[in-house]
């Protein structure tokens, strides 16, 4: 993702406190160097030759590795361990905002560009002024006194997923961390990733172990893709002072647009299959109308126990078998969980996958929604009543079977009828390119899986429908629930939690994204307490008018 939200900026940085700056010191004022062995200059050619060769070094000082991109690890970067002692404890007296979206949860600080405190305000100068001389020279770029700095907390469950800090002036990344003992296990790794032809990140192939005063910095570029590994110790506060130094930014190519799912329109199938698997409460026309009038209102809906007892217990059954193949989706930065493969679903869940693709469900999500997804439901702006006052829930799908062939079974019922006159006079278009269509997916959803909100995301007129197996116990705060949010803000306007045999159904406009917040390690707790069963599956389709 080309960075705007790759991570919150520092918080609010407002000018002018120089009134304040001004008045005198109640604190003693700090003095710190960094590294003396990194300033050696012979070092420091060394440094600056591996760096512009993209070789890898090792010093005692200093770890440089250019794979899978240019990046340092600097040893005892401070001179001093009672200085270190005084600005962990000044961090941690600053207040914490909890940062929680799509990429991240962790603990923010305020900014620390015009904090005060007085070992605060000494790592700032060094890191701005002296380190950044340092490191000008060893990256051959000018870079910039801009101040980027604030501090990070990262504890049980919070991580931060995989980004690349791509945003205008962002050249070197930078952070200082003031962990305890810390250990592979304990996560919390920075995480670096490979990249594939097309500049998309692959997999992790090499982990940072955070360690008290540590500075690792890299470049900023379309292939820095990174992220903070859950921290998954209880009790293990990850403490971390991070930045950029800002300069001329590497070129970037047009980021390739995504291939969406295949769609396909719906496959024939009458209505039987429906009284086969749904509930019988929601084939029922009366309440049909209902849902579609609370639908247009609130354009979502939950259905519970949608799936008939028994048929439901089956899709459960055959979902828990280990003969289903599962691949994984990725990129990571835009997405991570898996997704049976179609051909190794034995009947039952083929079963349910061909119900949301048939032509009768097509038409019984017409009616719950209003949206015109068959030909036989009514016109969005056609909202006359039928003389039996049932019109609203449009066609009846008990009524349709096979597509044009269908109208005549149904030669009662006048707004078929109707409707098939406008479909048929608006022809081609509607037949052609607008054709009623979905894409569909069977996920598994573990620790450690979610979706992404990405630049390259399309935006559109959707309806989204999830079915939820598997997930008795699941709780919120593991993650896994489907978020929406409008574009360009953080601020949510419907959650979906995952909840049993629930059908939700969540229509979206083109100023709506979508995302599956990361589940966390907590969730393995509810592992322990169901035995073998771990995370939950839906069945995911997404249909357009
Ligand atoms: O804390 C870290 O190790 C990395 C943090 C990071 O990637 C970021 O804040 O953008
Ligand atoms: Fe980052």
């Amino acid at each position: 993702m080309s960075g705007k939200r790759s991570r919150p900026a520092a918080p609010g940085s407002g000018d002018g406190d120089a009134a304040a700056a001004g008045k005198k010191r109640l604190k003693r004022e700090q003095r710190v160097e960094f590294s003396a062995a990194l300033r050696e200059p012979a070092l420091k050619e060394k440094v600056a030759l591996a760096w512009a060769h993209k070789e890898a070094l090792s010093h005692d000082a200093i770890v440089l590795d250019p794979v899978p991109f240019p990046h340092c690890l600097i040893r005892n970067f401070i001179q001093s361990e009672d200085f270190l002692e005084g600005l962990q404890k000044e961090l941690l007296c600053l207040d914490f905002h909890e940062k929680s979206n799509d990429l991240y949860k962790f603990k923010q600080s305020d900014d620390l560009k015009k904090r005060r405190e007085p070992h605060i305000a000494a790592l700032r100068k060094v890191l701005f002024e002296e380190f950044r001389a340092w490191l000008s020279d060893v990256v051959h770029v000018e870079l910039e006194p801009t101040i980027d700095l604030s501090c990070a907390k990262y504890e049980y469950t919070d991580t931060l997923l995989c980004h690349d800090d791509e945003l205008e002036g962002r050249r070197i990344a930078f952070i200082l961390y003031l962990v305890p003992p810390w250990d592979e296990s304990d996560g919390g790794t920075l995480d670096l990733f490979s990249t594939d032809d097309h500049l998309q990140p692959m997999q992790v192939v090499k982990s940072l172990v955070p360690s008290w005063n540590t500075l690792a910095f890299f470049e900023v570029s379309p292939v820095s893709f990174h992220q903070v590994a859950e921290v998954v110790s209880k009790g293990k506060c990850r403490l971390s002072v991070s930045g950029w130094f800002h300069g001329p930014s590497v070129a970037r190519p047009a980021p390739s647009a995504e291939l969406r799912l295949p769609l396909s329109p719906h496959i024939p199938h009458d209505h039987e299959i429906l009284y086969d698997w749904i509930n019988p409460i929601y084939l029922d026309m009366d309440s049909q109308a209902k849902i579609q009038e609370e639908f247009e209102e609130r354009s979502e809906m939950l259905l519970k126990d949608f799936l008939k007892k028994e048929k439901f217990q089956l899709v459960c059954d055959a979902l828990k078998k280990e003969d289903l193949r599962w691949s994984n989706r990725g990129p990571p930065n835009k997405r991570r969980y898996e997704r049976a493969d179609e051909e190794s679903l034995p009947a039952v869940l083929r079963g349910c996958v061909e119900l949301f693709h048939s032509e009768a469900m097509f038409l019984l999500l017409s009616n719950f929604t209003g949206l015109k997804l068959h030909f036989l439901a009514p016109e969005e702006d056609d909202d006359e009543t039928g003389s039996e006052g049932e019109a609203t829930a449009g066609m009846d799908p008990s009524q349709s079977s096979r597509g044009a062939s269908s109208q005549e079974e149904n030669g009662g019922r006048d707004r078929a009828q109707e409707h098939e006159g406008t479909s048929a006079n608006q022809g081609d278009s509607k037949l052609g390119s607008r054709i009623p269509q979905c894409s569909s997916e069977l996920r598994r959803w573990t620790r450690g899986c979610y979706t992404l909100v990405h630049d390259t995301q399309t935006t559109e007129f959707a309806l989204d429908l999830m079915l939820f197996c598997g997930c008795e116990g699941w709780d919120a705060d593991y993650g896994g629930f489907t978020s929406y949010i409008a574009k360009g803000e953080d601020e949510e306007l419907l959650v979906v939690n995952p909840e049993n045999n629930c059908l939700a159904l969540v229509y979206r406009d083109r100023e709506t994204l979508k995302f599956v917040k990361y589940i966390n390690h907590y969730s393995l707790e509810r592992t322990e307490a169901s035995q073998e069963q771990t995370g939950f599956w839906d069945f995911c389709f997404v249909y357009y008018e």
